[in-house]
C-alpha cells in the first residue's frame, strides 16, 4: 500500500490515485502577499464536546484521535463554509528533523509539525459519503513550531507508548481539541484535496495563521512512533507529509488584513 518511502511516497501515489495531479490538490505553499482578503469571511466557530472523544489509534501512516460523529455535539459552523460540519478525527504529520514536516508552507516555510482537524458536512448521511463531494469534508490546519513546551500535547503524548506500532489503538476520552487551537483564529482558506490517498478533492480547507507551541523533547516523542505493525522490522514513523502542490486556478482567501 501506500505510504511515505521512495517506493511508495507521494511521487508515487498516481500511479494508483491519478487525481494525484487533479486541479485542486494540496498541501499547498500560501503566498500571503498572494492572498485576498474577504471581509465576507466569518471568524471560525468550533464547538466541541470532549465526551465525543473515543481513542486514540496508530493508523500506519499518523496518529489519530476519533470522534463519535452520530449527533452535532462537535461541530465546526460559520468560516469559509455554508452549514454544518461534524469532526471526525483530528491527526498530525511531521518531520524527522524539525525543519521539515508541514504539509502546508507559508512563503516556502516549512514547520516541524501540522495538526489537522477533519470534519464532515452534515448535508451528506456520513464521512464516507461527504468524501466524495465538492463540499463535503473542511479540515482547520494548525502549525506547530518548536518552542516552549507545550501541556495541552502532553495527553496525546503520555498515550503514544500505547500506540507505537501500526494498528494499535487505546481508549482516549473526554479530550477537549479547543485546547490545541491557537489564541488567534485568523485563517487562510482555500478549496484543495486530501493530503494522502485517496487524495479525494472535498476539502475547504481552513488554515490557521497563528502556530502553537511544541518543545523538542516533545518532538522526539512523535518521532517514537513506528509505521510499521508489531511483527514487521521497525520504521520510525517521520516525514509523513505530502510536499506542496500546484496551485494551478485556484485563490487563496485571507479571514484577516
Ligand atoms: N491529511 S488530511 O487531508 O486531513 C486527511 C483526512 C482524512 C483522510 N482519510 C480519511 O479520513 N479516511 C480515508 C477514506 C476516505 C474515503 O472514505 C485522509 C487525509
Ligand atoms: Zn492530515
Amino acid at each position: 500500500g501506500w505510504g511515505y518511502a521512495d517506493h511508495n511516497g507521494p511521487e508515487k501515489w498516481c500511479e494508483n490515485f491519478p487525481i494525484a495531479n487533479g486541479p485542486r490538490q494540496s498541501p499547498i505553499d500560501i503566498q500571503p502577499s498572494g492572498a485576498s482578503y474577504d471581509e465576507s469571511l466569518k471568524p471560525l466557530k468550533l464547538q466541541y464536546d470532549p465526551s465525543t472523544s473515543l481513542d486514540i489509534l496508530n493508523n500506519g501512516h499518523s496518529f489519530q484521535v476519533t470522534f463519535a460523529d452520530d449527533d452535532d455535539s462537535s461541530t465546526l459552523t460559520e468560516g469559509p463554509i455554508s452549514g454544518k460540519y461534524r469532526l471526525k478525527q483530528f491527526h498530525f504529520h511531521w518531520g524527522a528533523s524539525d525543519d521539515k514536516g508541514s504539509e502546508h508552507t507559508v512563503d516556502g516555510k516549512c514547520y516541524p509539525a501540522e495538526l489537522h482537524l477533519v470534519h464532515w458536512n452534515t448535508e451528506y448521511p456520513s464521512f464516507g459519503e461527504a468524501a466524495s463531494k465538492p463540499d463535503g469534508l473542511a479540515v482547520v490546519g494548525v502549525f506547530l513550531e518548536i518552542g516552549a513546551d507545550n501541556p495541552n500535547l502532553q495527553k496525546l503524548l503520555d498515550a503514544m507508548d500505547a500506540i507505537k506500532c501500526k494498528g494499535t489503538q487505546t481508549s482516549f476520552t473526554n479530550f477537549d481539541p479547543t485546547v490545541l487551537l491557537p489564541e488567534s483564529l485568523d485563517y487562510w482558506t482555500y478549496l484543495g484535496s486530501l493530503t494522502t490517498p485517496p487524495l479525494l478533492e472535498s476539502v475547504s480547507w481552513i488554515v490557521c495563521k497563528q502556530s502553537i507551541s511544541v518543545s523538542l523533547e516533545q518532538m522526539k516523542k512523535f518521532r517514537s512512533l513506528l509505521f510499521t505493525a508489531e511483527d514487521e522490522e521497525a520504521c520510525c514513523m517521520v516525514n509523513n507529509y505530502r510536499p506542496p502542490q500546484p496551485l494551478k486556478d485556484r485563490e487563496v482567501r485571507a479571514s484577516f488584513k
